[in-house]
């Protein structure tokens, strides 16, 4: 992963219609990560996406790339931010090839980057195409490849999964893994879905109201203190758990889950063994990101 902040909002306060839906938010995105923006229905992930490109200007506070204000530095979002935000404007009449050479001619870019892109994102087979007879998930893989036009180092992308089927789902996440591991692209990615979340980020924001809740890595992030403790002879685990004085909770019979420091688990093992109870699990307890943000919401 790269170093270094690419994209940062800082600040940024937003209003329609005297109604405040962006309060004071500030986000710092990682040079080379797949950053999560996550937050439930009407939380205002669209409306900070829309002024993180560009697109509606903010009531307050500023949008800055590789640390310079977009509002000096327009041509920076153009040149190396692709985005896919609401639904991708296309003509169902053309081809997937006819519509990328329109961009591309519009913009007085090479037709011959048209092919890559529709290779990276796994439509090259349906170049010739006429986009009305795609499916959902094709026509979201035609807005991604729109998105990739100009070799952008950050993709932008408003829940590109939205409306697709479980095996489309699946597909662009592991594009969206690819662009930013293989291809070494910083991909901003919204959704309110957690658990999908879960399997693709390596950084998250969790906001709420339009406001932030958290941003972070995610690596420690959902590591517990507790362990899932796992044994064949359960009440005698009990008996010695209670001996050691651990908290613990009882999940179901032989199933435990232990409060207890890293540090102490080898001896809790060694006794364990000693005491000839057979261990058949001790791993760490990861919450989930549902977990955590239902925790997060409660505390603020
Ligand atoms: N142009 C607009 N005019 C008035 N209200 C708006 C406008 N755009 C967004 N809103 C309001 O701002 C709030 C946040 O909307 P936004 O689309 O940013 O949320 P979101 O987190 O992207 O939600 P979703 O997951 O449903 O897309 C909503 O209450 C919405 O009605």
């Amino acid at each position: 992963m790269g170093e270094g902040t690419v994209l940062q909002a800082s600040r940024l306060t937003k209003s329609f219609r005297a109604q405040r839906i962006i309060q004071d938010l500030s986000l710092k995105i990682p040079e080379g990560s797949l950053y999560g923006f996550l937050g439930p229905n009407g939380a205002g992930k669209t409306t900070t996406m829309r002024m993180l490109v560009g697109l509606i200007p903010p009531d307050d506070g500023e949008v800055l790339f590789k640390g310079k204000s977009i509002r000096k530095w327009k041509s920076a979002l153009f040149e190396h931010v692709g985005c896919l935000i609401d639904t991708p404007s296309y003509y169902p009449n053309l081809s997937a090839y006819e519509n990328l050479a329109y961009i591309q001619k519009m913009v007085g870019k090479p037709l011959k980057e048209i092919d890559r892109v529709l290779h990276v994102t796994g439509i090259f087979k349906a170049r010739d195409k006429k986009v009305k007879h795609f499916s959902l998930g094709m026509k979201q893989r035609l807005g991604l490849a729109m998105a990739l036009l100009n070799d952008p180092e950050v993709l932008i992308l408003d829940e590109p999964t939205n409306g697709l089927d479980p095996e489309g789902i699946h597909e662009i996440r592991y594009l969206l893994i690819d662009l930013c591991r293989q291809e070494g692209k910083t991909v901003f990615v919204s959704s309110h879905n957690l658990a999908e979340m879960e399997m693709m980020a390596d950084h998250i924001a969790l906001i709420d109201k339009g406001r932030l809740i958290y941003e972070g890595a995610l690596g420690t992030l959902l590591m517990t203190e507790q362990y899932v403790l796992r044994v064949r002879q359960g009440e005698k685990a009990e008996q010695l758990l209670e001996a050691e004085g651990l908290e613990f909770c009882k999940e179901a019979p032989g199933a435990f889950l232990v409060e207890i420091e890293q540090e102490e688990v080898p001896r809790l093992l060694r006794l364990m063994i000693s005491q000839r109870i057979d261990v058949l699990e001790m791993a760490r307890k990861k919450q989930t990101l549902e977990e955590l943000f239902l925790s997060l919401v409660r505390d603020e």
